[in-house]
């Protein structure tokens, strides 16, 4: 039954009194409602809507505390500028933002209404050093849905327990216990192109470079971080869901950046539609499934007191108390930030070498002195002690920068970079390609010049080289990523001798921005023959 508006209004008056006489307010009633029609309550709306849009942009140039910054104007009053170019533009950002805004804004840019970005190796420096009060932007970082593990935490307490938990499985020292099982794996990698060069003929072989390596790198990991061994290496033709999984995650990861609550949603959807919509989640379901249940395993081990102690991250971690759902959180990022970061280098670093024969004739040299025999793959040490070695790897790394996006930092109270007082609350983004490509650091910085490391004054280039980043938020597994970088690179160029396809060789390497970088255009094939021994 309805109420009448006489009492609705009397019911208004009653609790506001003074507020409009009764008989006024039915009055006003009476007279507007043969307006209130559907097309009327639109025009309202988007009324609404473009006025809030303007009164929101006027402010955001004028009052708003990071008014005083330069930039476009578009970017100072809505993120679809710099949504434009990550996505629409299919991850041009960071490339837009080193050839366009920075050149003409300096090296602070306001790139959206919240964001100021910082391209200066100093401000690198002051944003991420160790115990930086600059903290991970919870909107960037939350969304990968694992806040108790050392990539995704943001809270300091969260990651400083979370780190120091992983740390000791990942030093120089413990990773290096697990070296022999690296290079049984590049020795499997190796019979691998003996394979592509016998199925194409028998002299030169065709291989995509992102599968062999993803499956190098995943079999290397696989064992030591959580106990399984998948020998992708060893399948009839390489292929896992996992690899199509991790390529899907990197691909959505800007539009998740820009579209959060697309992740909360999958979460909530059954796994049949999730399926449905990208067949490649069944592959990330896997992992995730096989590391739950290795991770219950292992405590079920724990409680019956007969866990094995320190063999694998996982049983390390539950070896310390960490709740298995926490454990299991730590294992899916490290998954995620060990394999594509690497996958991408070695494939970036196939291209360069093929693309600089004397380069990579030079190399083969050297590694063909360290390691004479048939197959025989040179040890992380050995590799450690060959100068030219180790600058071809640091200008590998260098090139091919595999984190590309912004790494975004609230800004803390009291704040000041390059001078300028920065406004407590807000982000500030600074990236590791414009560090690593900066011209003053180094000259011609899109050339692939490995002598840029052997100079008298190549030392001080050392701590430019921020590909892991740097400080509190570095990398965790630098040293792990390092030996399957030496041990990889090693064990091919050693043997083999890449050469580009005809569509690399035409279309250079092109690459996309989806936080990690991601190949675009032709595939990353390359063509190997075996070196005379
Ligand atoms: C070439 C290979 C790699 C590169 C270039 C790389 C680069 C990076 C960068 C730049 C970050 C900082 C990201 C940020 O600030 O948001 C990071 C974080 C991280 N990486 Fe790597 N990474 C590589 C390989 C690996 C490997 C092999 C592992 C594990 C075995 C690993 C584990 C981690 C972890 C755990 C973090 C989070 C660290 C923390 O916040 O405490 N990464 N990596």
């Amino acid at each position: 039954m309805g109420v009448s508006s006489t009492a609705i209004f009397q019911q208004l008056n009653d609790r506001a009194p003074v507020f409009i006489p009764v008989d006024r307010a039915e009055q006003i009633f009476r007279d507007v409602s043969p307006h209130i029609t559907w097309s009327n309550m639109l025009l309202a709306f988007v009324s609404y809507v473009v006025v809030k849009f303007v009164v929101v942009a006027i402010y955001r140039v004028t009052f708003h505390p990071l008014a005083g910054y330069p930039g476009p104007f578009l970017a100072k009053i809505t993120n679809l500028y710099e949504m434009y170019y990550a996505v629409f533009k299919d991850g041009q950002y960071t490339q837009h933002c080193y050839d366009v805004l920075h050149p003409k804004y300096g090296p602070m840019v306001r790139t959206n209404p919240f964001t100021v970005r910082v391209s200066d190796p100093d401000s690198f420096f002051q944003i991420h050093h160790v115990g930086s009060p600059f903290l991970k932007w919870p909107e960037f970082y939350l969304p990968f849905q694992s806040p108790h593990s050392s990539f995704g935490s943001v809270d300091p307490k969260i990651h400083r327990t979370s780190r120091s938990n992983i740390a000791p499985m990942l030093s120089k020292s413990a990773v290096k216990k697990h070296e022999h099982v690296v290079i049984e794996k590049a020795k499997d990698m190796l019979g691998r192109l003996d394979r592509f060069i016998a199925e194409c003929g028998g002299v030169q072989g065709r291989y995509n470079g992102r599968t062999l390596y993803f499956a190098y790198l995943f079999d290397a990991f696989s064992g030591y971080g959580f106990g399984q061994q998948y020998d992708l290496l060893k399948l009839p033709v390489i292929q896992h869901r996992i690899i199509d999984a991790l390529t899907q995650g990197a691909e959505a990861t800007m539009f998740i950046k820009y579209f959060p609550i697309m992740m909360t949603i999958l979460e909530k959807m059954p796994f049949w539609v999730v399926h449905k919509m990208s067949p490649a989640a069944v592959g990330q379901e896997e992992v995730r499934g096989s590391i739950r249940v290795e991770v219950d395993r292992l405590q079920a081990k724990k409680d019956a007191g007969e866990l094995e102690k320190k063999v694998t991250v996982l049983s390390s971690l539950i070896d310390k108390g960490v709740s298995p759902k926490h454990v299991a959180e730590e294992g899916h990022t490290l998954v995620a930030a060990a394999l594509d970061t690497n996958a991408w280098t070695l494939q970036g670093s196939s291209y360069h070498l093929a693309a600089n024969k004397d380069v990579q004739e030079k190399l083969y040299r050297v590694l063909k002195e360290a390691a004479p025999g048939k197959d025989e793959v040179p040890t992380w040490s050995q590799l450690e002690q060959i100068p030219y070695f180790n600058a071809v790897v640091k200008e590998c790394l260098r090139i091919t920068h595999s984190i590309a996006g912004p790494l975004q930092r609230v800004i803390p109270e009291g704040a000041s970079v390059l001078n300028k007082p920065l406004p407590k609350g807000y982000c500030v983004e600074t990236d590791i390609y414009s560090i690593v490509r900066n011209p003053k650091l180094f000259p011609n910085p899109h050339k692939f010049d490995p002598e840029r490391w052997m100079g008298p004054d190549s030392k001080g280039l050392d701590k430019y080289l921020l590909v892991f980043g740097t400080g509190t938020r570095a990398c965790g597994g630098i040293e792990f990523a390092k030996m399957n970088l030496f041990i990889g690179l090693a064990a091919i160029f050693r043997h083999f001798e890449i050469d580009l396809t005809k569509e690399l060789e035409e279309e250079g390497w092109q690459w996309t921005e989806k936080w990690g970088c991601v190949k675009r255009g032709a595939l990353p094939e390359f063509l190997a023959k075996r070196r005379p021994e």
